[in-house]
C-alpha cells in the first residue's frame, strides 16, 4: 500500500490530466517508477510560450518531496491554473540512492549542487541529432520513450531534429529536453531559397542550433568562414549552438588531428565574441556512422589538446568552462566509459538517438 502522501500527489496528477482535456494549452504529467524509488514528473506547458517544469525522485521514506512538502507541491500546482505559477521547481537537489548491503535499505541524499558528480563543475550535455531521419510516427515514438523515461536531471539533453519536424517535436518532447535546428543560415531573412535562420528556429521554440557538422562540410561545402559567421550570427540571435569539428581519417594517419581541429577552432574564434552559449562537437569524422569510436584515451587526448587550445587563445575562463562533446558512434554499450574522461562533457549522439538506448547515453554519468 503507498504511503498517504503518494496517494495525494497521485491525486493531483489524476486532477492534471483531467484538466488537461479542458485546458489543450497545459499538457503532460506522468508518474513512473524507477529501480529503488519513484521518480514522479509534473510538466506543465504552455506550448511555445512559457514553460514550466517541476521533476524531482522522490524517497519513498520520507514524507517530502526533496525538502518541499506534498501542499507546496499542490499550492504550485493550483497557482499554475490560476495562471499565476511564477515558481519554477530549480533542479536544487540531486538524489543518491546506496544501498548497504545487509540492510536493505536505500539513502536519499539531497544536495544543492546539481554538478556533484561532475567535479569540473560543467554540466554533462548530451545531443541527439536524428539528421535526416525520422517521420510522424517515429518521432512520436522516440519523443515518448525520452517523455517516460526518467532522464538525468544532472545532463542537459539537446535534440537535433530534422527542420519540417522541429514544431511537431517540440510539443512533443518533455519541455526540459532542448530543440536544435541542424543547420541555419547567417543572416536574419532574404531572398536564399531553401535556407531557414535562426530567427525562425528562435520562432518556432528551437533554441540550439547545430553547425558545422562534418556531413554540411563534406557534402554542402561549407567552409570553416561560413560555419564560423553561421554560428557568431545564431548566437547574436539568441540561440545556443553546438559548434561541430573533427578531423578525417587521412588526417589522423597523416598525424594532423591536433592541426585540423585548432584550424577550425580558429576559425570560430575570429567571429564568436562570447562562448557562453556555445558547445564544442569533437567528432573524428571517421568514427561517424561507422562503428569505430574512438577510444575513450583517444578522445580525451584531442579534448586536453582542445582545452589547452582555448586556455592558450580564447581565456583560462572559457577553456575551463566550455563543454566538449564527443560524437561519432557512441552507443549505450561504450558511452560510461568515454563519460569518465575528465575533458568529456557529453555526446553528440547520431544513429544511436534514434533508439531507446539514447536514454542510457542520457544517464551515462549516473
Ligand atoms: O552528430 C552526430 C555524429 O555525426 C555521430 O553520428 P553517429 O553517432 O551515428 O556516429
Amino acid at each position: 500500500m503507498s504511503p498517504n502522501w503518494i496517494l495525494k500527489l497521485e491525486k493531483i496528477v489524476e486532477d492534471l490530466a483531467l484538466r488537461r482535456l479542458a485546458m489543450k494549452s497545459l499538457q503532460t504529467t506522468l508518474i513512473h517508477k524507477v529501480n529503488f524509488g519513484r521518480v514522479i514528473s509534473i510538466t506543465l506547458r504552455q506550448p511555445l510560450k512559457n514553460q514550466y517544469h517541476w521533476s524531482t525522485t522522490m524517497d519513498m521514506n520520507q514524507p517530502t518531496v526533496g525538502g518541499l512538502t506534498v501542499d507546496v507541491v499542490k499550492g504550485v500546482v493550483s497557482q499554475a491554473f490560476l495562471g499565476k505559477f511564477t515558481a519554477v521547481f530549480p533542479k536544487l537537489f540531486k538524489c543518491q540512492w546506496k544501498t548497504y548491503e545487509g540492510q536493505k535499505k536505500f539513502y536519499a541524499n539531497f544536495s544543492t549542487d546539481c554538478n556533484e558528480s561532475n567535479m569540473s563543475g560543467r554540466k554533462f550535455c548530451v545531443g541527439g541529432n536524428w539528421k535526416m531521419n525520422g517521420d510522424q510516427k517515429s518521432i512520436a515514438d522516440i519523443c515518448k520513450t525520452l517523455s517516460s523515461a526518467p532522464l538525468d536531471p544532472n545532463t542537459e539533453v539537446v535534440i537535433g531534429c530534422p527542420a519540417i519536424y522541429l514544431m511537431y517535436a517540440r510539443n512533443l518532447l518533455p519541455c526540459e529536453v532542448g530543440l536544435a535546428g541542424q543547420n541555419a543560415y547567417k543572416v536574419e531573412k532574404g531572398a536564399f531559397t531553401g535556407e531557414i535562420s535562426p530567427a525562425m528556429l528562435k520562432d518556432i521554440g528551437a533554441d540550439w542550433v547545430i553547425l558545422g557538422h562534418s556531413e554540411r562540410r563534406a557534402i554542402f561545402k561549407e567552409s570553416d568562414e561560413l560555419i564560423a559567421e553561421k554560428a557568431q550570427h545564431a548566437l547574436d540571435q539568441g540561440l545556443k549552438v553546438i559548434a561541430c569539428i573533427g578531423e578525417t581519417l587521412e588526417e589522423r594517419e597523416a598525424g594532423k588531428t591536433n592541426e585540423v581541429v585548432a584550424r577550425q577552432m580558429c576559425a570560430y574564434a575570429q567571429k564568436i565574441k562570447d562562448w557562453q552559449n556555445v558547445v564544442v562537437a569533437y567528432e573524428p569524422v571517421w568514427a561517424i556512422g561507422t562503428g569505430k569510436t574512438a577510444t575513450p584515451d583517444q578522445a580525451q587526448e584531442v579534448h586536453a589538446f582542445l582545452r589547452q587550445w582555448l586556455s592558450d587563445n580564447i581565456s583560462k575562463d572559457v577553456s575551463a568552462s566550455l563543454r566538449i562533446q564527443y560524437g561519432g558512434s557512441v552507443t549505450a554499450a561504450n558511452a560510461k566509459e568515454l563519460a569518465k574522461k575528465p575533458d568529456i562533457d557529453g555526446f553528440l549522439v547520431g544513429g544511436a538517438s534514434l533508439k531507446p538506448e539514447f536514454v542510457e547515453i542520457i544517464n551515462a554519468r549516473q
